[in-house]
């Protein structure tokens, strides 16, 4: 079994006593817990790995994520920065690479509290976006942190949905072989890129190529936005911090208005565009060649970001809940685990099902995209439009139910889940603007649905094959499900989301002639039937099919783990279940579903409850957080939160100043006083 001692935060001063309520969840284990871990880390030698990193970071204080929680939004940004720091320190001392599994790892271990994402975003995108010279030239800077690069795309006016419609410019001048880089309007000011706002030296600039009196679309310009002397605006760039934000405070988003910026032929990436000397365009690739950077992020960002945000909440809230009791539930009993009422079981159970669905098709989009990647770089683009439509389909499906996940986790907790101490407001609030940036969910929900409706059905063997989108024979063969097949029997509930996917296709396929005439982009749909509903449920109908069936083959290759198996087949059903009942209007109204078995649906459903119960704590303990990387007073392994959370509330600065409260003797003192002259 896993190491407790491992999960465990040091250095509370009270007793490290197990708290009983908890321990008794762990006594009975139906199977073994550190497999399942390994089985999530995709090998035992990743979960050794994973550990050995995690406790570099726990070990060193200056990692400490203790008083996060009280600092304000400028210490958030400089502790980030100055984690960061020390992070690239020990990486280059430990011989880490950018790309290498120790660097993600220590990322997990400190919850993302570090500065300088995009930098990271930016080598992401130059390696898609640029020529072989300009990986090597470029990538070598940014590795040595001899620049800090962030990705500039967004506008105040447009361009996080309408990217034809950017503003800045990049106008070639072929007498000085360079491109002028301009914001003609306010609205063209490049708004909310990460470390823009205080920190990078260097943009990665997307802009409306002009060249030969031709505009050619985005296109990507590396552009210095700072000197590397002494930080300062650069001639020409105007840049700061777009203010306060909902969350994410430790990153200083930041705007950017460029006032006839020259840069060098050269810093345009060219690996799909290129622009000659004398102002010739090569087009090397497709028109959409330049938003290759927001697949690969959208792929890589679910298991490495969205993912965790809710296993942590589902951690935390499942551990509260077995040492909260409220109430009894006989007068003789005494009071009971909130975790044992069904009402509680159905807010946190499906949370947790979605948490194991979401992962096995994350990394079943990953080995995806593992196999097609290279194949893009070098120009063949024939899987491109499916792993753009399931990558931007499931950002949005995973992203918005992880959100919605969370939020409920929170809710789980009642009061102590709306402090902070907790850890999981600021799970909510990382996760919300996940369902943002990558891009706005319904427009990516609209991307998945344009796939589906536009493509012909060839045997296709990826994970996002749409060879079931049939005919409506062939989807009516399948309505016609057994009642057994309601039964909890995973297979068996897959087969219902087929028609149902079908059905939504089917119907969108009666807008056909209209939805393809869409071909200039979303901007151009004006001539649209109104469907973008139906296409919403088309997309999100497609979302459900794909994340059982690989939750699904991930349940078939563990053939020789059955303990596992067993509790995993449970969740998986309680995913499809929960799916079905969701969307059950839908299946009632296509006939799919009787009255009748709909109940029986909801039944399964219920029953699946207690089986799941007997397991809840295990499944999440598989996760494997530590209690530094959760930084939460609910949800330490250890159970003991009541003592943590009074513990952890003494830091508040009001409690540990020792001065007098200013405001007493400013107003209070004056208010109590004055009803004393009046009496
Ligand atoms: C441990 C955890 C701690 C966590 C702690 C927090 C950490 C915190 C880190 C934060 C890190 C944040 C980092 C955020 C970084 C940004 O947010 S960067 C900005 C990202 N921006 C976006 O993603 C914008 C999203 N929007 C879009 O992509 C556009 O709206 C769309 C969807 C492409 C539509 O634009 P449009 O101009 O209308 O489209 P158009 O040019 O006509 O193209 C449409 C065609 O292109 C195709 N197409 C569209 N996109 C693509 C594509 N990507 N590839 C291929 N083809 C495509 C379409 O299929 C369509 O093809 P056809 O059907 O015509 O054949
Ligand atoms: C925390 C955070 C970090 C970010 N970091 C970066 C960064 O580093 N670099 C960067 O360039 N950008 C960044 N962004 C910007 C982000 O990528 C965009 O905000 C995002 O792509 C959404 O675009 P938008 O803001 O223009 O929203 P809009 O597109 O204006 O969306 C507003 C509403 O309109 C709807 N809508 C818009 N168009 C359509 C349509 N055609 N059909 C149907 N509905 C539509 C949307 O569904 C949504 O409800 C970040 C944003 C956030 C919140």
């Amino acid at each position: 079994m896993g190491s407790p001692v491992h999960r465990v935060s040091m250095g509370d001063t009270w007793s490290r006593q197990v708290n009983p309520d908890i321990e008794r969840e762990r006594c009975k284990q139906s199977f073994d817990v550190e497999r399942l871990t390994h089985i999530l880390d995709r090998g035992a030698q990743n979960t050794a790995l994973r550990r050995k990193i995690e406790s570099i970071i726990h070990s060193d204080p200056e990692f400490s994520l203790k008083d996060i929680y009280f600092m304000s939004q400028n210490e958030r940004y400089e502790n980030a920065i100055r984690k960061k720091v020390h992070l690239q320190m020990i990486a280059q001392h430990l011989g880490w690479s950018e790309e290498g599994p120790e660097l993600a790892y220590a990322n997990r271990a400190l919850g993302g509290d570090v500065g300088l994402n995009l930098h990271a975003v930016f080598l992401k995108a130059l390696r898609s976006l640029g020529s072989d010279e300009q990986i090597a030239k470029w990538g070598v800077l940014c590795k040595e942190y001899q620049i800090i690069a962030t990705y500039a795309q967004t506008e105040l006016g447009h361009g996080g949905t309408y990217l034809q419609g950017l503003e800045t410019e990049a106008t070639y001048d072929a007498a000085t072989r360079e491109f002028v880089m301009h914001s003609p309007t306010l609205t063209a000011t490049k708004w909310w890129p990460g470390d823009l706002g205080r920190t990078a030296t260097h943009a990665l600039v997307l802009a409306q190529l002009i060249c030969s009196g031709a505009r050619r679309g985005m296109h990507a310009f590396i552009v210095p936005i700072r000197s590397l002397q002494d930080h300062t605006p650069l001639p020409g760039i105007t840049v700061g911090d777009i203010g306060p934000k909902m969350g994410l405070e430790h990153t200083d988003n930041g705007f950017l208005q460029l006032d006839h910026v020259r840069v060098p032929r050269e810093n345009m990436l060219s690996r799909f565009a290129e622009v000659l000397p004398d102002g010739t365009y090569i087009m090397l690739g497709t028109a959409q060649s330049n938003y290759l950077s927001m697949v690969v992020m959208r792929v890589g960002m679910l298991l490495t970001i969205v993912l965790p945000l809710l296993q942590k909440a589902c951690v935390i809230a499942m551990r509260y809940s077995v040492i909260r009791r409220q109430s009894r539930l006989q007068p003789s009993d005494p009071e009971a685990k909130i975790l044992d009422y069904q009402t509680q079981q159905q807010k946190l159970f499906p949370q947790l099902a979605m948490a194991y669905a979401f992962h096995f098709q994350a990394v079943s989009l990953l080995e995806f995209f593992q196999g097609s990647y290279n194949a893009i770089l070098h120009g063949d683009f024939s899987l491109l439009p499916e792993l753009h439509a399931l990558s931007a389909g499931l950002k949005a499906m995973v992203s918005d139910s992880c959100t919605q996940g969370a939020e409920l986790c929170r809710r789980a907790c009642g009061g102590h889940g709306f402090s902070k101490l907790s850890g999981l407001p600021s799970l909510v609030t990382d996760v919300t603007a996940s369902c943002t940036y990558e891009g706005e969910n319904m427009v990516l929900y609209l991307q998945m649905a344009r796939f589906i409706t536009k493509r012909k059905a060839p045997n296709q063997v990826s994970p996002g094959a749409i060879n079931h989108l049939g005919s409506p024979q062939q989807c009516w063969v399948l309505i016609r499900i057994q009642p057994q097949a309601l039964m909890a029997e995973t297979q068996a509930l897959r087969q219902l989301f087929i028609p149902h996917s079908s059905a939504w296709a089917l119907r969108l396929r009666g807008h056909g002639p209209h939805v393809s005439r869409g071909k200039q982009g979303l901007g151009e749909r004006r001539h649209w039937p109104h469907p973008d509903l139906l296409l919403l449920c088309a997309a999100e109908a497609h979302c459900y099919y794909i994340i059982v069936k690989s939750f699904t083959h991930a349940l078939e290759e563990l053939e020789n783990e059955p303990a596992i198996q067993q509790a995993l087949k449970r969740l998986c059903d309680l995913y499809t279940l929960h799916s079905i009942l969701t969307n059950a209007g839908d299946f009632l109204h296509d006939g799919f579903l009787s009255g009748a078995q709909a109940d029986m649906a909801r039944t399964a459903y219920l029953d699946l409850l207690p089986l799941i119960r007997k397991d809840a704590i295990l499944l999440t303990d598989a996760f494997d957080f530590t209690d530094q990387c959760l930084n939460s007073a609910l949800g330490c392994y250890d159970g003991n939160a009541y003592e943590r959370l009074f513990e952890w509330s003494q830091r508040t600065p009001s409690n540990t100043q020792k001065q007098a409260n200013p405001a007493y003797e400013k107003y209070i003192r004056p208010l109590l006083q004055s009803w004393k002259a009046k009496l």
